[in-house]
């Protein structure tokens, strides 16, 4: 384990065990929140990534009937389309023990992001937060939740004083438009954990969090340097 400013990271010879060990601490972030409050709150990313960690997450033994998960980030697409990130926690994580939680989607079915922004924000209000635990991913572009390089609301969603809570975005990277939390809302959480994995991005992190080359401006930097909430990396090969 290296610590480095407010970033630890925890590297794992092998994904199966990396996937483990961030859903007991994760699953250990719920409890908490149920013994302490009656609720929980859970964000999540899509992408491919955190496949194993969800399916490892839905065996958690708790009280799933009083979580609530949403999404860091959504691609603007139905919830049938597998480039959706609902699709993804529906299929892997809301299963087993934890089929009982309950999903706050961000997509709305409306025709664009910004005609849907004001009933996700509204879902997103709703919320009992803070979250108990925020886990990012990272893309090789060094965008985390759907924070892109070139994004047009980029400056507006990594404003730790910006009041937006979600916002639309269009970036040429993304594939399709996107709706995100902001960073300060993901940043109302206990917990806050990046996932990653493959060397690419182990030296893409390493290069952002010392600000060096190109990696100075990726939008993951936002999230390392921030000195709100420490950051607990999971990384495997
Ligand atoms: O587009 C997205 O990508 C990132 C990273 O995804 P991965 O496939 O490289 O794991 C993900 O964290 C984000 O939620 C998603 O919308």
């Amino acid at each position: 384990m290296t610590t480095h400013l407010n970033v630890t990271t925890h590297s794992f010879t092998d994904c199966r065990a990396q996937a483990t060990a961030l859903a007991e601490r994760v699953a250990e972030r719920l409890r908490r929140g149920l013994a302490e409050r009656g609720h929980a709150v859970l964000a999540v990313s899509g992408g491919s990534t955190p496949k194993d960690f969800f399916e490892r997450l839905s065996h958690e033994q708790l009280d799933w009937a009083r979580v609530q998960v949403t999404l860091v980030d959504e691609r603007w697409v139905a919830d049938t389309d597998e480039r959706s990130n609902a699709r993804l926690v529906k299929s892997r994580l809301l299963l087993h023990a934890a089929a009982a939680a309950r999903f706050v989607p961000l997509y709305t079915g409306d025709a664009s992001p910004e005609a849907g922004l004001a009933a996700a924000d509204a879902r997103i209000e709703a919320l009992p937060l803070p979250f108990d635990a925020v886990v990012l991913g990272m893309g090789e572009d060094g965008h985390t939740a759907s924070f892109f390089p070139g994004g047009d609301h980029l400056a507006e969603a990594l404003d730790l004083d910006g009041t937006a809570r979600v916002l639309p975005m269009h970036a040429p990277g993304a594939g399709e438009p996107r709706i995100t939390l902001t960073l300060p809302t993901l940043l109302q959480t206990r917990a806050l954990y990046l996932l990653v994995a493959g060397e690419k991005k182990r030296d893409l992190l390493a290069d952002a969090r010392l600000g060096l080359g190109a990696a100075r401006d990726y939008p993951v930097r936002a999230v390392l340097a921030q000195p709100r909430v420490p950051v607990a990396v999971y990384w495997c090969p």
